[in-house]
């Protein structure tokens, strides 16, 4: 069976090409991989988990900050449905969306009283997240040989400029222990694919996460691995390389062991500028292929037909068809 790779990120430093190469060769068969080396030190990444406390204040407390039409605020349980086309009640699962924050505030969006003081930390763990995301980026630069004069290793930098406008999504999530008899309906995540051109994974503790291969369509399991983060492939990408890299399909499930914990992972989900074009990525590597169906495996809640042109559009229809407000 296929493993996901752990891709070593020290590497990067010392043979770019190479370890390019290897990240091209994952998000091509599987659109996931461990990466290791990444840069972000465990210490952030500990402090950014304490702020899941959020979740211990009461249900009274977290919704007076909902989440708002871009995306930012809480999302309780049951209120976000991942599959649509297959679930019948929302993910057994709540989260806190932090926009990309400036000032310590979410663009369009107060932060609970809670988070008072911490946002200049939340803000530099943002940042280094948006940097690993650029760095992997110009790996996949290097690795199509984007020629000079359309950008070279800074095509994909020049559509994710941090002061930009766009959907960057820093995420806790929040699995509770599910209390009563498991209904067939639960999932704590039902099956989807990412909506932005990246995503960071940091999972903790107690796993559940899965991922279908994109050739066999097999299920096999994406477990905690320790000082790893997970990177999988989003939307943006896969249109970008006419479905050369996979934008993976993942969900989280109650396993017998695990069902009764609590279960805590951040999620950051890089996406590009809003006024970002879809448009092919000039590779060599794709000449032969031919532009995906972006309707593809995705239904879009607006009107179902209409195409988006540019990962601003993209976002807005992907979100209008999994949250309930
Ligand atoms: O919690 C996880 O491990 C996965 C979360 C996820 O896939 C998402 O929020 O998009
Ligand atoms: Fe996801």
């Amino acid at each position: 069976m296929e493993q996901i790779p752990i891709i070593d990120f020290s590497f990067f430093n010392i043979d770019q090409v190479g370890c390019s190469k290897e990240i091209k060769r994952a998000s091509e068969t599987i659109g996931f991989f461990y990466l290791k080396n990444h840069g972000i030190p465990q210490d952030d990444i500990d402090k950014m988990f304490q702020n899941a406390k959020f979740f211990d204040l009461s249900k009274e407390d977290k919704l007076k900050y909902p989440v708002n039409e871009n995306y930012s605020g809480y999302v309780s349980i049951h209120q976000e449905m991942l599959d649509p086309s297959n679930q019948k009640i929302g993910d057994w699962k709540e989260c806190f969306n932090f926009g990309k924050l400036h000032d310590g505030k979410p663009r369009s969006q107060k932060l609970p009283p809670y988070f008072e003081g911490k946002s200049e930390f939340i803000i530099k763990f943002e940042k280094k997240c948006h940097q690993l995301c650029m760095k992997i980026l110009q790996a996949y630069a290097i690795a199509l040989e984007i020629p000079q004069e359309e950008g070279g290793k800074n095509w994909f930098e020049q559509r994710h400029k941090y002061e930009n406008e766009s959907g960057d999504t820093l995420r806790i999530l929040h699995y509770p222990p599910i209390k009563h008899n498991i209904d067939e309906q639960d999932i704590r995540a039902g099956s989807h694919t990412d909506y932005g051109s990246l995503t960071i994974l940091f999972q903790k503790d107690i796993g559940g996460l899965e991922i279908e291969l994109p050739l066999t369509k097999q299920w096999i399991s994406a477990p905690v691995i320790n000082e790893c983060v997970l990177i999988n492939i989003a939307d943006l990408l896969e249109y970008w390389s006419k479905g050369l890299f996979k934008s993976t399909k993942h969900r989280v499930v109650f396993n017998d062991d695990t069902l009764m914990k609590d279960r805590y992972s951040i999620a950051y989900f890089c996406h590009a500028e809003n006024d970002a074009g879809l448009d092919p990525i000039p590779s060599k590597y794709l000449e032969n292929l031919v532009p995906i169906n972006m309707e593809k495996g995705i239904s879009y809640g607006v009107d179902g037909v209409k195409k988006p042109s540019t990962a601003g559009e993209h976002l807005m229809y992907r979100l209008v068809s999994t949250y309930q407000y």
